[in-house]
């Protein structure tokens, strides 16, 4: 497989560090607020990436914010961690109060937010540059200065302002594409000149406002940028801000530029985010999203079984980024993919029978119907005349408790290979407590690895959608899904369904051995 850059450029760095901000200007998405073991969580999870600086907040801004930076930097990782400070020596010594290993200081430098924010002329912005840098170098060995609104800034004034920075002290300099609005190509001429007429480290900030963040940051490092800033799922104010998994991967397989990222962490991390934020990622997300290697269309799909760089990038792989191939049954799907997902579970068709069970998956998905690996098999069982498979599983009852001052308690009767079995569980929320409950029954383990609800429909009697994915003792993953407009009871079906599939396959492996 074909793993080297497509592209070089020569004045790109060949190692690019990576600044995470997910915890400060990721927490600024509207309505985001990580409680403390969370944006711990979070943090540990950054620095077992490798990410380099770790953004952990705005101490000056709350009390509790102080106080998660304090605890960011007492978990003692091997990333370094940042505190954010206006131009103003209270919000320096709040972060240096917190123990930071860098002071990462701010002032807005275009005109319109000079006049309009900070309400000083552009000589009193140079000489609180000087004031406030000199003060943070007094007592930290790392400040990060950012002339906010950068790109905005008249690009002489932009120029002095930088150079006032380094001649204070500053160890790196921040340009900051605050509101989206530079292009790939003029960040490139800004970023060269700022390196030849400053001669300082550059690190960059882009916000996604017109979609360009990535496309932004990427044209940094192009011109000589050695850092960059992201987020994990792109969370930040507005439309946010260059998201982590897709600059790092870019760099490291389109430019083949060493950022130190263990990129096999990548979708773990995104999942993790994504849970605590309760934002959900879209399926067609960029490497971390739930389609990013997933395979529908028959074309596509037969090319990518005979070689996966036929309709996959090939510089970058599932594996690399912690994500798995799929290839999906739907109305686009074709005969290669049927027959390969049917010997996967050992059914193997005659040809005749083959076009007779893609004809049927067409005309069923055809109508609009979400279709699993467990509707595929009961269609070659019906058009191949094999005796349906027993369920190992059958549910009979579930009952489920919740309100505000109980636990949620899940009870679940139901029938393995014929017998009855009874079992409770109690979770976080009635689906948590349901799942369990069920998982539990089965006398051998089955792992949870992916879990997503999805409301199909707007409004309060939406259809839920539950897709999930489950990993048997050898490895393997199977994909099953349900709707109902009862959350609980799609999550509850969708479960049942894995554990039968599972289940199957034990079967299918112990035949095999007899
Ligand atoms: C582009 C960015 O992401 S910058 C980071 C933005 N992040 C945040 O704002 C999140 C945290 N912020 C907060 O909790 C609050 O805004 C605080 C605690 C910082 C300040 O709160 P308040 O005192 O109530 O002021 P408020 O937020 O309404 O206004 C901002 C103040 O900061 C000043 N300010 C803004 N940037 C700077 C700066 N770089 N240097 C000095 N002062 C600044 C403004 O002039 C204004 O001051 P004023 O009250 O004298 O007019
Ligand atoms: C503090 C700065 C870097 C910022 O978040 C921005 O300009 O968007």
């Amino acid at each position: 497989m074909k793993r080297t850059a497509f592209f070089t450029d020569s004045h790109a760095k060949k190692n690019v560090t990576v600044f995470d901000t997910t915890l400060r200007d990721g927490e600024q998405t509207p309505g985001i607020s990580f409680t403390l073991e969370e944006k711990l969580a979070i943090a540990e999870q950054l620095s077992k990436i490798g990410v380099h600086v770790i953004e952990a907040g705005f101490p000056a801004s709350s009390e509790t914010e102080r106080q998660s930076v304090k605890a960011v930097v007492g978990l003692g990782l091997s990333s370094q961690v940042c505190g954010l400070a206006r131009s103003l020596t209270s919000d320096v010594d709040a972060c240096i109060d917190c123990g930071v290993d860098m002071v990462h200081v701010f002032i807005p430098t275009s005109d319109v937010q000079r006049e309009y924010t900070i309400r000083k002329t552009r000589e009193q912005v140079l000489d609180t540059v000087n004031e406030i840098i000199t003060y943070a170098r007094d007592h930290v060995d790392q400040c990060m200065f950012s002339p906010m609104d950068a790109t905005r800034t008249d690009w002489d004034y932009l120029i002095r302002v930088c150079r006032a920075a380094m001649d204070a002290g500053a160890t790196i300099i921040n340009i900051p594409d605050t509101v989206g609005v530079i292009t790939p190509g003029a960040m490139k001429r800004l970023i060269e000149r700022i390196e030849s007429e400053v001669n300082c480290p550059l690190d960059v900030h882009c916000h996604n406002d017109f979609g360009l963040a990535v496309a932004n940051t990427l044209a940094a490092v192009e011109a000589g940028a050695s850092q960059v800033q992201v987020t994990v799922n792109g969370l930040g104010e507005r439309a946010g801000n260059a998201d982590l998994a897709q600059t790092v991967m870019a760099l490291t397989s389109i430019y083949g530029i060493d950022t130190g990222i263990r990129t096999t962490g990548l979708v773990e991390t995104s999942r993790l985010v994504s849970r605590y934020s309760g934002i959900s990622i879209p399926p067609t997300q960029p490497i971390v999203g739930e389609n990013a290697f997933a395979h529908e269309s028959g074309i596509h799909s037969h090319g990518v079984i005979t070689r996966s760089d036929t309709f996959e990038p090939g510089i970058m792989t599932p594996e690399m980024v912690g994500h798995r191939r799929r290839l999906k049954l739907g109305k686009h799907a074709g005969k290669h993919a049927i027959r390969q997902m049917l010997i996967e579970v050992q059914i193997e068709p005659t040809d005749a029978q083959l076009d007779e069970i893609v004809q049927r998956v067409k005309a069923i998905a055809g109508k609009g119907k979400r279709m699993t690996d467990a509707d595929l098999y009961e269609i070659a069982e019906s058009v191949m005349h094999l005796a349906p498979d027993e369920k190992t599983l059958e549910l009979q009852d579930v009952a489920i408790m919740t309100g505000n001052h109980v636990i949620p308690t899940a009870s679940v009767r139901a029938l393995v290979d014929g017998k009855e079995h009874i079992f409770s569980n109690v979770g976080n929320g009635p689906v948590d407590a349901a799942v369990k409950a069920i998982l539990g029954i089965m006398p051998a383990p089955i792992l949870l690895k992916e879990f997503n609800i999805e409301a199909i429909s707007g409004g309060t009697d939406a259809i839920g959608h539950v897709t999930i994915a489950v990993e048997d003792e050898k490895g393997r993953v199977f994909d099953a899904s349900a709707a109902n407009d009862d959350i609980v009871l799609a999550s509850v079906e969708a479960v049942v369904n894995a554990i039968n599939l599972v289940c199957r396959m034990r079967k299918h492996d112990l035949n095999q051995k007899a």
